[in-house]
């Protein structure tokens, strides 16, 4: 099993149990504000919690966070960026090319200001930033809540290549089309608890 969690607890209550095998994506959904964003981000232990997080059988405890995250990684419905231009954010730069190809983005973005980009822009470039760091696990909080339909099905498309190389995913979404052409499993949330659906 990739990433294996039992026992998780924390603000959006629990204990959860969830567990992520290579190449699946559990799609996570449930009303507003039931704590969905923030299970995400005890998984990626960005906020206090207790509980076994494993990755293929290793304790997130036995590593430094930045470690971990550097392998279940979050990527926020709303990104974080902490420098003038988007290029400071890509390491290598030259590794997103193909990515910004694929999401229909420019090259040029790349040395644009990150105060310029568009809603969508940006949370597109904010994936593109967590995937060429090559995370195993990557925890993805409403990843197209900003885009058209078209570019929805372009990172759709990017997240089952990922998939098919052994990545897995937990996704939250509202979008219940989305849910059904990604899920290979779904659960439902609701106050401290997760339900399987049938996906
Ligand atoms: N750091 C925090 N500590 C305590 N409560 C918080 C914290 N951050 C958010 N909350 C609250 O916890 C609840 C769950 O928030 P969360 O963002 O996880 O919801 P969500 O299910 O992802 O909602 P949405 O679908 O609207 O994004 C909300 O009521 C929110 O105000």
């Amino acid at each position: 099993m990739l990433l294996e969690i039992n026992g998780l607890t924390g603000t959006p209550g629990g204990p959860f149990r969830l567990e992520v095998d290579a190449g699946e994506c559990v799609v996570i959904s449930g009303p507003s504000g039931i704590g969905k964003s923030l299970l995400l981000r005890m998984i990626a232990d960005l906020d206090e919690n207790e509980g076994s997080v494993l990755l293929s059988g290793a304790s997130r405890n036995a590593m430094p966070a930045p470690q971990w995250r550097r392998q279940v990684t979050y990527v926020a419905a709303e990104s974080g960026w902490w420098a003038a231009n988007v290029r400071e954010h890509m390491h290598p730069a030259q590794s997103a090319l193909p990515f910004l190809s694929q999401l229909g983005l420019g090259e040029q973005l790349l040395d644009a200001s990150v105060s310029q980009l568009s809603t969508g822009e940006r949370q597109r470039l904010a994936l593109i930033r967590a995937v060429i760091r090559k995370p195993r696990v990557l925890l993805l909080d409403e990843p197209t809540s900003a885009l058209d339909e078209k570019t929805v099905l372009r990172v759709e498309a990017l997240l089952k290549d990922l998939m098919a190389s052994g990545t897995g995913i937990v996704m939250v979404t509202h979008n219940e089309q989305q849910a059904h052409r990604m899920a290979t499993r779904r659960y439902h949330m609701t106050s401290g608890q997760l339900t399987e659906i049938s996906a």
